[in-house]
């Protein structure tokens, strides 16, 4: 069993409300990753699931029982950390062992549990390194091989792989989930990079300023995004936000456009509304009925495509594009709005409108 939940945790450093109620149900056996920005509370709420934090309110279970107020060594969990703290005069084998010899397991058994795990991650041939002698990249594999070989109840995670360049990173969030899937822990992974956490969750739950702002899957957080906020967070590039309100069968922007209302939107007429177009869903490529008027501001040529700023009034939208397609500055261009994966906020509160019939 590896369940975790926290409930209504609450934190604050001086003025700095570091937690404000924040609420998780991690299920047994999932890959569940922390998503926001820096500052966002993410490492504070590892530090509380691990123990490591004095808590102003909230409760920790794992798996169902009361947690709260046990010791870090009590709560059977195993962090990383994105420094590899390794022992820097002892070998990648001895580095592995450590746990498992200080809970007096015969050499025999070490011999076996280090080997399966260095097979896992492919680490083989550096087990009688110190760390000195390895790059970034082969410190986190031993690092993740010491923490893997204990069994605990849970895996704490906190941006393992920020410090490895990008190719390795990519590389390692591959193996990452290869290990949960072979493993079958519970993982709890804290990151900001928002392609990390879609590419590997199964469950995602967004933070920001110490509150949840959503938990879903990586499908449901990109496609039903539950904020403006959100919207704005998943996906690159940025969503874009422009002004409008409903009128009759009619979107009308703030900057004069209109658009045909999109069957699935239930916002009574004038209300101050913001349509959500991500770059995938907007064409300038082809014309079709459902398209807003600007200028060509920028190309951002990207290699396998090409982002393009267009000009809406004094509003900008991000478009996806061949990565061929070239205009000139100024140049007018139709961008092709695809409504049915429009999103539509309230531009007040910034809460999605609910999406019945979509
Ligand atoms: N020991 C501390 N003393 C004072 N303030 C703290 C302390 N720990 C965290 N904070 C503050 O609490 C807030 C949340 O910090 P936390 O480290 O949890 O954020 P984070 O989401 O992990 O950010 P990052 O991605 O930058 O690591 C931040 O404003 C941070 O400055």
């Amino acid at each position: 069993m590896g369940t975790v939940a926290v409930h209504g945790l609450r934190k604050s450093f001086g003025k700095v409300q570091a937690l404000d109620g924040v609420t998780l149900d991690v299920p047994d056996g999932s890959f569940f990753v922390v998503l926001g920005p820096s500052g966002a509370g993410k490492t504070t709420t590892l530090r509380a699931i691990a123990g490591l934090e004095k808590l102003d309110a909230g409760s920790v279970h794992l798996d169902g029982r009361d947690a709260t107020g046990d010791t870090p060594a009590a709560r059977d969990l195993a962090m990383v950390f994105q420094s590899y703290a390794l022992y820097p005069r002892r070998t990648a084998y001895e580095n592995i062992a450590s746990p498992l010899r200080a809970r007096r397991c015969s050499s025999s058994e070490i011999a076996a549990a280090v080997e399966q795990m260095s097979s896992l991650l492919h680490i083989e041939r550096l087990l009688q390194r110190r760390p000195a002698q390895m790059s970034g990249g082969e410190m986190q594999r031993v690092a993740l091989a010491r923490a893997l070989v204990r069994r605990p109840r849970a895996f704490l995670m906190d941006e393992p792989l920020t410090n490895l360049d990008l190719k390795l990173r990519v590389e390692m969030r591959t193996e990452l989930t290869r290990i949960h899937r072979s493993l079958g822990g519970t993982f709890v992974y804290v990151t900001n990079d928002q392609v990390e956490a879609l590419s590997m969750a199964d469950q995602v739950a967004v933070l920001k300023e110490g509150k949840v702002q959503q938990v879903g899957t990586p499908t449901e957080v990109y496609e039903r995004p539950a904020n403006q906020w959100v919207a704005g967070f998943v996906g690159s590039p940025s969503i874009s936000l422009l002004a409008c309100h409903a009128e009759g069968d009619r979107l009308v922007g703030a900057e004069g456009w209109t658009l045909p209302r999109p069957r699935w939107t239930t916002a009574e007429d004038r209300r101050p509304l913001l349509l959500g177009l991500r770059a995938e869903d907007l064409s300038v490529e082809r014309r079709g009925d459902a398209s807003l008027p600007g200028e060509l501001y920028g190309l951002e040529p990207l290699g396998d495509r090409t982002v393009v700023d267009v000009q809406v009034g004094t509003e900008m939208l991000k478009v996806k594009a061949r990565p061929t397609f070239t205009a000139t500055p100024g140049e007018r261009l139709h961008v092709t709005v695809d409504l049915d994966r429009a999103h539509l906020f309230d531009a007040g509160t910034g809460l999605a409108l609910s999406e019945t019939g979509r």
